[in-house]
């Protein structure tokens, strides 16, 4: 879970002079939620998600991952906790010199092994696998890691293709492999699907709901596509002028006809 409490975030603009771009944000994202943040052009959605993994360091307010207060940590503890939590973005950010397989093995291979929390793995298991050594993961392991993801994310014919031979489509598929590949809990989606077309963007969202629902992998995403929010989140906060105004299930949400922000964003009046 996470809780998200009295979240400020400001920038200084001159001296003298800051902008508060989030203002007292609360939030609760449970385990296992597609949450989806949307608001204006300038709203802060962008961070608010760099905010969630620290990208951004919040000016006050906390930001609590399963009782954890991350804003908190420095240091080895932030290394282990960011390893929770894996991002994807618009324009995929791939290596473009490395094939897809050298991609996703990539944060598998500057991690140390004892960084990874793999799900339902008892503290034996992981003794008896030398998780808790300073070692990095073994070839071996890295390629089963890596056949692992290629079949979620229906890519094993392109292995060793590299990314300037793959369509938006296929890359942001590898993004997302690679963004799971240390066993995140918790994915974060900046704009993902906005430079895809339609059928892709119908794909990738088909895919993360599959990943959502056999990892258990908790999504949040931040889109200016309310379609997007409409077809796979089941909760959304609406982000206005640096504050949450509506938060809530995305059917009751959307289902507010009095709230004049929805209307102006269900109408397509995003600038
Ligand atoms: N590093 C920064 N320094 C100063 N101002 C910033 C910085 N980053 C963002 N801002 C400002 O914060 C506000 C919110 O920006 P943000 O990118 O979070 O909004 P957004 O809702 O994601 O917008 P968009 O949908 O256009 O990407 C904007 O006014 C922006 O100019």
């Amino acid at each position: 879970m996470i809780e998200v409490k009295q979240l400020t975030k400001e920038f200084s603009i001159a001296k003298d002079k800051k902008l508060t771009v989030l203002k007292d944000i609360n939030l609760v994202i449970e385990d296992r939620d597609i949450f989806g943040i949307i608001g204006m052009s300038g709203a802060g959605k962008s961070t608010f998600i760099r905010c969630l993994n620290l990208l951004e360091k919040p000016t006050k307010g906390s930001i609590l991952i399963d009782g954890v207060d991350i804003t908190r940590k420095r240091g080895r503890q932030l290394l282990i906790l960011r390893k929770q939590i894996g991002m994807i973005f618009q324009n995929f950010n791939l290596l473009m010199q490395k094939n897809v397989s050298r991609n996703i093995a990539f944060g598998l291979e500057i991690t140390k092994a004892r960084y990874f929390k793999i799900p339902g793995m008892s503290g034996r298991e992981y003794e008896e696998l030398g998780y808790f050594k300073k070692r990095s993961l073994k070839k071996k392991e890295i390629e089963r890691r890596v056949d692992e993801l290629l079949k979620l994310v229906d890519l094993e014919d392109k292995k060793y293709e590299y990314p300037s031979k793959l369509s938006g489509g296929q890359r942001q598929r590898v993004a997302i492999a690679r963004a799971l590949a240390t066993y995140p809990s918790i994915l974060l989606c900046d704009e993902a699907t906005s430079a895809l077309d339609s059928r892709t963007t119908e794909s990738i969202l088909k895919l993360l709901k599959k990943i959502n629902e056999e990892t258990g992998v908790t999504i949040v995403m931040i889109t200016h596509e309310m379609n997007v929010v409409q077809k796979i989140c089941n909760k959304v906060a609406v982000l206005d002028k640096s504050e949450i105004v509506a938060s809530g299930y995305t059917k009751e949400v959307f289902g507010d006809t009095s709230s004049e922000i929805v209307a102006q964003l269900l109408g397509g009046e995003e600038a």
